[in-house]
């Protein structure tokens, strides 16, 4: 069992004018077994968080530690790999040219079976596991629907023995008829392989109904942190209230992601990462802040310390603890 950490993680992206930072200090923990859920509107920062924990984005500065030990410098040997990513095409991640199958025996880590026979009764383990039937493993992705490619992605990664899992935006490329069946078997089988998990979803409703912890973010920073219900409940950054207030409400279609739903603040001026504001980066867009009352004039020059990196609710706002009314009534 490890956890994930992310210590004071800054990933930036171009030079000079261009250059921007996409992560911007994050610290954040992803306890054993338990799935931390990373949302916030495009743009915000979640996949190349996600990215940088796997070593496909590069650090500026700061750690990522897994079981306390380095990512970066881990061995990258034949043995089990214990952080495995699943993206959000699984198209982009297998070879069209291999049959499935194949594709997941290859990621049968060496210390894994060796013989013929012990290595295609480990695939048909993983498929059993991510519920493919065998038969499948000759086919091509091109022959799969994306919800089946996507267990393929799936089985790849559990091949690894991974103790933890990066899942970015697993089920938003999938028809919405199947998001909820592969939601309800990556809950299910996180559960029973106690997988720790970094779930990244723009779906609110998706993120609530797999998190153990919630995790906001907004141009680079984690705004808001704690266990899901508490951040869902009872949210202290005025941008959760936001979201939340402009997520679907649930019903029948709560999982489905129809690109429907997304509400006013992430839709009015988007936040443009090459031009971080001063002081609370969030305060051009507070409903609650200094636009709307003058005398929080700290926002446009102090930057709020993020409150929490983990089981622990905090909010990055130097009002969180107003107990600020919902957006809106402030005026
Ligand atoms: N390879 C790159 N080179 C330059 N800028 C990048 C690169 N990848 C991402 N960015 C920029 O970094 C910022 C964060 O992007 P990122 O994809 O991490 O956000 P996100 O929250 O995952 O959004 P989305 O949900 O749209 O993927 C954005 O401004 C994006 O344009």
């Amino acid at each position: 069992m490890s956890e994930l950490r992310f210590e004071n993680v800054t990933v930036r992206y171009g030079t000079g004018r261009r250059a921007l930072r996409a992560v911007d200090g994050v610290s954040l923990t992803v306890p054993p077994g338990q799935v931390v859920g990373l949302v916030g509107e495009s743009g915000s920062g979640k996949s190349t968080l996600a990215r940088a924990a796997v070593g496909l984005a590069p650090l500026a500065s700061g750690r990522v530690l897994l079981g306390g030990q380095d990512v970066v410098h881990r061995a990258r040997g034949g043995g089990h790999r214990p952080l495995q990513m699943v993206f959000q095409d699984p198209y982009a991640s297998l070879d069209p040219r291999m049959r499935v199958g194949d594709s997941v025996a290859e990621a049968i880590p060496r210390t894994g079976p060796s013989d013929g026979a012990g290595r295609r009764a480990e695939v048909a383990r993983l498929f059993d596991l991510v519920g493919l039937d065998a038969g499948h493993a000759l086919s091509r992705p091109a022959e799969l629907s994306g919800g089946q490619r996507q267990r393929v992605a799936l089985a790849r990664a559990l091949a690894g023995r991974p103790s933890v899992v990066v899942a970015d935006e697993i089920t938003s490329a999938l028809d919405v008829s199947v998001q909820g069946t592969v939601l309800n078997l990556v809950r299910d089988l996180q559960r029973r392989m106690h997988l720790g998990m970094l779930f990244i979803s723009h779906n609110l409703a998706v993120v609530r109904y797999v998190s153990d912890v919630v995790a906001v973010m907004y141009l680079g920073r984690i705004v808001e942190c704690g266990p899901a219900h508490d951040v869902l409940a009872d949210p202290q950054h005025p941008y959760t209230r936001e979201l939340l207030a402009a997520a679907p409400q649930r019903d029948g279609s709560a999982w489905a992601d129809t690109g429907q739903g997304e509400g006013a603040v992430t839709e009015v001026d988007p936040p443009d990462p090459h031009h971080v504001p001063a002081g609370c980066r969030f305060h051009p867009r507070c409903p609650v802040g200094p636009l709307v009352r003058p005398d929080r004039a700290e926002c446009l020059t102090l930057d709020p310390t993020p409150g929490s990196a983990g089981r622990v609710h905090g909010a990055a706002c130097h009002f969180a603890a107003d107990r600020l009314p919902p957006p809106g009534t402030a005026r």
